[in-house]
């Protein structure tokens, strides 16, 4: 289980995406706060009503060192799903990451933070807590269904969904094509008539 956790961890989304046919990409704009951040870990979803975060605080109890909550605001910009603090107690209970498909605040506190936080932005309002909403049921987040424990991979490029079902030969395909793309980016560095070749050979 770790091992193929820290084997996806190695791999750029691109590749991983690739290896799903760029059809399990969260929306473009759930982005990373720090483009530094790697995220990779189990799916712990989450199904927030919008503008009210009393679930969110459940689940952080809830999930598991090594989850990733994986929130589905229905992609709402005014409300907060979480601030310093609420991503505070996430980092202290070893959640490893936050993707969330709406906004969050107290910017500047979560990046002294250094936790990988994904979303689509920021705001000042607070959530309301005054409940509902459902955890660790599958969700749909930035376009794409995430059920519980399926593999989650963040990076500077996106977010990508590997269906736990799946993911042994998703992995297989997706270091092929990280080989593939290691190999071919050696061509950059050759004579330009080498990368002329490679074009007509490509392109006929
Ligand atoms: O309590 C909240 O919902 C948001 C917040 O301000 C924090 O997490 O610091």
């Amino acid at each position: 289980m770790t091992n193929i956790i820290s084997q996806f961890g190695k791999i750029p989304t691109p590749c991983i995406s690739d290896a799903m046919q760029g059809l399990n990409n969260m929306n473009s704009s759930i982005k990373p706060l720090k483009e530094s951040h790697k995220l990779v870990g189990r799916a712990f979803p989450v199904k927030m009503p919008v503008g009210d975060n009393r679930v969110v605080l459940q689940a952080i109890r809830e999930a598991q060192p090594g989850d990733v909550l994986v929130i589905d605001a229905k992609g709402d910009t005014y409300r907060a799903v979480a601030g310093d603090f609420v991503v505070g107690m996430a980092q202290a209970l070893g959640i490893k990451g936050l993707i969330v498909d709406g906004v969050i605040r107290d910017i500047q506190g979560i990046k002294e933070l250094d936790y990988p936080v994904f979303c689509k932005g920021t705001t000042v309002a607070a959530s309301g807590k005054a409940g509902a909403g459902e955890i660790n049921v599958p969700i749909s987040c930035g376009g794409v269904t995430v059920h519980p424990g399926d593999l989650i991979v963040g990076d500077v490029d996106g977010v990508v969904v590997v269906p736990q079902t799946k993911e042994q030969s998703i992995l297989a395909k997706a270091m092929e094509k990280m080989e593939k793309d290691q190999k071919r980016a050696t061509l950059l560095s050759s004579h330009p008539d080498e990368i002329r070749k490679y074009l007509d050979d490509l392109l006929g």
